[in-house]
């Protein structure tokens, strides 16, 4: 007889969840992206203020005011423009950001950071532009430095993973296969489908972390 969705009745029947560093393996050597995220363009709100102006001229495209200020000492007749509140946001474009679609546990796996896996000494030989030093991933391993290059634009997603330093929803952890060291993504709290997915870069002073004010 087919089931019929009857795994939804009987939770003993669903599927068991797959051990978190299995499936981590299990992408790795199929050199597959986990099904459930999505690439995003994204930019991070950093604040708005407002300031309070009364009677400015406003020299604004081309637009006259009947007052004038320090720099415009014409007598102006044209559209009469008082603004009184003058809001500016500040955008700063994470550009690209990885999405679940679908929730993820805690401890689940989540993503591989893929790129070219260099020793310390290779990695010194190489030139980077500032951009593509972004996508450069040091870490120690067995007592070795080695750095993943994901620089090239291969179109998997864990290179584009932002980093959120305060409340990240992801960690990086090494996972060994056919004796080579792999850079990975598991969840440390349970992600809702919708969230952006994300992880700590780690102590620098990057740019992004500094408040507008
Ligand atoms: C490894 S890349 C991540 C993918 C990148 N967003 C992209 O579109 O290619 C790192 C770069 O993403 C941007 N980025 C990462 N996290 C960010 C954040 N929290 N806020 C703003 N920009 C961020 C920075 O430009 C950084 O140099």
């Amino acid at each position: 007889m087919a089931d019929g969705g009857s795994n939804l009745k009987n939770p003993s029947r669903r599927k068991p969840r797959l051990n978190p560093q299995h499936d981590a393996e299990k992408h790795i050597q199929c050199k597959t992206d986990k099904a459930g995220l999505r690439e995003v363009f994204v930019s991070s709100y950093k604040g708005q203020f407002s300031i309070s102006i009364y009677s400015i001229p406003a020299c604004i495209s081309g637009v006259q005011s009947e007052l004038q200020c320090s720099g415009c000492t014409t007598g102006l007749v044209g559209t009469s423009l008082s603004l009184t509140s003058l809001f500016v946001f500040f955008f700063f474009l994470k550009g690209r950001g990885v999405f679940a679609s679908v929730p993820f546990s805690k401890g689940d796996f989540v993503l591989e950071y893929k790129g070219k896996l260099l020793s310390l000494d290779n990695s010194a030989t190489n030139t980077y532009n500032s951009t593509e030093a972004t996508f450069l991933f040091d870490f120690q391993w067995k007592g070795k430095y080695f750095c993943i290059d994901a620089s090239l634009e291969d179109q998997s997603l864990g290179r584009l993973v932002n980093d959120e330093h305060i409340i990240p929803n992801c960690k990086m952890r090494t996972i060994a296969v056919n004796g080579m060291p792999h850079l990975c993504l598991f969840a440390i709290r349970d992600i809702m489908a919708g969230e952006e997915v994300t992880y700590n870069y780690g102590d620098s002073d990057w740019p992004w972390r500094k408040q507008v004010w």
